[in-house]
């Protein structure tokens, strides 16, 4: 399924899959969430829950998942095909921001299926959409929800009160974030290093490009899901092997990448980053390139963008290529 060209596959995770929720769930859910232990927890939701009211709030996800504003998903068991509960995510494009909620039916508590579910969804989200953060947030009596909140990564950054609709009342609550580099622990690129470290870094040799066709826009690739820092922007390219020379590597790097065919003499060397992250120091040649053969393609599940001087602020581009920004911009204008 493809919304707003954002490509939406039913994300499995373990025994479970998240699928978009489609009319058909209505049952399921309405005898799974019109149960009094799942509802108080939930801050919109009556109780009881009329099935007139579930289908209303159905039909307008649905309408919210074409334009993108949201996806909610049944999060279902891949041997009874059974739903077990469900999560969601609302789109705030202004800020960046999701906003993610879900609740497991009473009968399959204690299974770590909202962490599974949270844990997908989240890293799914964060290198696939337009946003760089999630929002959750969970009533201060449902222990259970913010355990799992903080095994997912999710940071606890303040506290309130909102009104419940089942309980009638306000609760007390707490808000959690999550970040791009919360989400793959042992993998981060985080952008701070820490502080005295006092070993020197490892320098790690990698070459990029900057794409430029005949409009004047370059091409920016997307970090996939499984990589460091997935979502964010970057330039094609890749870590030079031993005995390679920068050139060569981008051409190898290029053709595996996104099935471009460079000549390693229409490569123009045009600046370089040195950037400390944390666990290594970034040393990479920019190279400008005009001139290539095939369009461009993603062959690792990346997305590709071609961007205009002025739409260059709109992507959130690696630490380390901030730099390069206003030099492409000159170049470009
Ligand atoms: N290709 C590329 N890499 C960049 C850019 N900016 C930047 O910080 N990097 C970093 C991200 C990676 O740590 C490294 C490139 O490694 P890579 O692309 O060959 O390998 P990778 O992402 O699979 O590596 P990993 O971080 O997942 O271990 O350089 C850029 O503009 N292009």
């Amino acid at each position: 399924m493809t919304i707003n060209n954002v490509s939406v596959p039913p994300l499995t995770v373990d025994h479970y899959t998240l699928r978009i929720i489609q009319a058909e769930d209505i049952h399921s859910i309405h005898s799974l969430i019109n149960d009094w232990n799942v509802v108080r927890m939930l801050s919109e939701v009556p109780f009881p829950y009329p099935k007139p009211l579930l289908e209303k709030w159905i039909d307008s996800v649905s309408n919210e998942t074409e334009t993108g504003q949201s996806y909610h998903f049944s999060i279902l068991d891949n041997t009874t095909q059974q739903i077990v509960g469900c999560i969601g995510l609302r789109v705030d494009s202004k800020d960046q921001l999701g906003k993610i909620g879900y609740w497991i039916a009473h009968k399959y508590w204690g299974q770590q299926i909202a962490s599974k579910a949270l844990q997908r969804l989240s890293t799914w989200a964060l290198a696939n959409l337009n946003i760089n953060y999630i929002h959750a947030t969970a009533a201060d009596d449902n222990l259970a929800s913010i355990a799992v909140l903080k095994k997912c990564g999710y940071q606890s950054f303040g506290q309130g009160k909102e009104k419940f609709l089942a309980r009638a009342a306000e609760q007390p609550v707490s808000y959690f974030l999550l970040q791009r580099e919360d989400i793959c622990p042992g993998k981060k690129t985080s952008l701070v290093p820490p502080p005295n470290a006092s070993t020197p870094k490892k320098i790690l040799l990698v070459v990029a490009a900057a794409l430029i066709d005949i409009d004047g826009r370059l091409l920016l690739a997307r970090r996939p899901e499984g990589k460091s820092m997935a979502g964010m922007w970057e330039f094609p390219g890749g870590k030079i092997e031993p005995g390679e020379t920068p050139e060569a590597a981008l051409a190898r790097e290029l053709k595996e990448e996104i099935n471009v065919d460079v000549s390693q003499s229409c490569l123009a060397p045009f600046t370089f980053a040195s950037h400390e992250y944390a666990d290594f120091h970034l040393l990479m040649p920019l190279y400008v390139c005009h001139k290539w053969k095939n369009l461009p393609e993603p062959k690792e599940n990346q997305q590709l963008a071609w961007v205009s001087a002025d739409e260059l602020d709109n992507y959130l581009v690696m630490e380390a290529d901030k730099p390069f920004i206003p030099l492409l911009k000159d170049l470009l204008f």
